[in-house]
């Protein structure tokens, strides 16, 4: 998204010193959106208690208000949602956000109506075709161009028949996670296999599992990659957005490269949310977690910038392939060679982020390579250069990252962190403050 205030670029500010910084980060984008939908298909009303406000909530608070969905945002603390009859005749925007390009369509296939979903220029490149083809083996209409990506319209009839069906969900957890919420409101429930080479991300699917739990809508596996969910209700809830742990991501990092502490309080006791991982795998950088009353703190000494360093790393993050950007950052200062791997698939994501991670870190003079899977790292001096983020708000906030410690990083658009953290910048120069 373009901004002027920034038109000429941001150039990421460079630690000058060690972080005593304590954050609080809005809440999480993946429970926000679930809890939209599920608020939308429940029985009765539901309040979602510090719920994200950013582009990617706001696309999907837009894209069920349009479907028949009563939506009170006025209040940013806690967002009313009345459900109601879901009304067809609608052209929704899904912007960038895989969240609603993937959990809305089975969603309009309940309305008796047309229902047409597009996107930015970018979104009509990520995969859609196990949606479409899911859909249709459920006995909806859907019309499209035949290129398996957006836009397309789906002609329900006001029934979803359900059944069993098997998808392949090897390019995104979401197509399974999408199904699965609108599932209790099929008339047969679903039974749900996924057959493929692999399966990104299963943290995401046990979390929609886990919200439509908290609804009372029980999902089982009876074996690996089979989900089944029996046709029925699913509860009004009056819920509380966790904090975004991903997004947690590369402020927490950032105390490893500028040294010194950074805490995020509310970190939850327990959760399905993948960026908990930061609290397992930040310390294979050399970092000291601890969790207390006030939040999650990472210290990382005395940092990148102090003299500290770390060996590379082999991380797997096929749970976590969002996370990807953020270790990208510390493998590109490690002092050996590091692989991440697990992430082919983030080739569909806001950008093929393979190809854009490799691309800027070597324009600042480091060594990247794609693998089929994931990166490869070699250790190379970096130096300032302009950052380009491909409207992808992870590429930006890596740009940002990296910058702290390489003079004259310069992000063309920071701007793009609204898709799910609009205070990016603002925090970013608080933890610097
Ligand atoms: O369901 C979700 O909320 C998400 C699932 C993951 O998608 P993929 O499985 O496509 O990676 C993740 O990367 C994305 O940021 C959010
Ligand atoms: C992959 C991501 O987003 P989306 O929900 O658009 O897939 C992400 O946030 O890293």
């Amino acid at each position: 998204m373009a901004d002027s205030t920034y038109s000429a670029g941001w150039t990421a500010p460079v630690a000058t010193g060690p972080l005593d910084a304590h954050l609080v980060i809005p809440g999480s984008k993946s429970l926000t959106n679930r809890e939209l939908v599920l608020s939308a298909l429940a029985s009765g009303p539901s309040t979602l208690h510090a719920p994200l406000i950013a582009r990617d909530t706001e696309l999907m608070v837009d894209a069920l208000r349009a479907l028949g969905t009563t939506i009170d945002t006025s209040s940013p603390d806690s967002w009313s949602i009345i459900p109601g009859e879901v009304s067809g005749n609608a052209e929704l925007h899904a912007g960038l956000a895989g969240t609603v390009m993937r959990f809305i369509p089975p969603v309009a296939a309940l309305a008796d109506g047309p229902v047409t979903i597009d996107g930015d220029a970018h979104a009509r490149k990520r995969p859609m075709a196990t949606t479409i083809d899911a859909l249709r083996s459920l006995g909806v209409a859907v019309v499209d161009d035949g290129r398996g990506s957006l836009p397309f319209t789906i002609h329900g009839t006001g029934l979803v028949e359900g059944g069993e069906i098997t998808i392949d969900a090897s390019a995104s957890s979401q197509f399974v996670s999408g199904l699965l919420l609108a599932a209790p409101r099929f008339r047969d429930g679903l039974v749900l296999r996924h057959a493929g080479e692999r399966l990104p991300s299963l943290p995401h699917i046990k979390m929609t599992i886990d919200t439509l739990a908290r609804r009372g809508v029980t999902v089982t596996s009876p074996e690996p990659a089979t989900w089944v969910v029996a046709p029925g209700e699913i509860a009004g809830a009056d819920v509380h957005i966790e904090p975004d742990l991903s997004n947690a991501g590369p402020f927490l990092a950032a105390a490893l490269l500028a040294g010194g502490r950074v805490t995020i309080a509310g970190w939850p006791e327990s959760t399905t949310q993948v960026g908990d991982l930061f609290r397992t795998l930040l310390p294979r950088f050399g970092a000291t977690v601890t969790r207390e009353a006030d939040g999650l703190t990472v210290d990382g000494g005395a940092g990148w910038r102090g003299g500290r360093t770390w060996p590379g790393v082999d991380l797997d993050l096929t749970e976590g392939g969002e996370l990807a950007p953020t270790f990208a950052a510390l493998a590109a200062l490690a002092t050996s060679g590091s692989r991440i791997t697990g992430i082919g698939h983030l080739r569909g994501h806001e950008t093929d982020r393979l190809a854009a991670l490799v691309a800027e870190i070597t324009g600042l003079g480091g060594r990247v390579t794609e693998l089929d899977d994931g990166l490869a790292f070699e250790p190379a001096p970096l130096h300032g250069a302009p950052w380009r983020a491909y409207a992808d708000h992870r590429m930006a906030t890596t740009g940002a990252l990296l910058g702290l410690v390489v003079p004259g990083v310069v992000v063309d658009d920071i701007a793009t962190t609204a898709k799910t953290l609009p205070e990016f910048p603002a925090l970013w120069g608080q933890i610097l403050a």
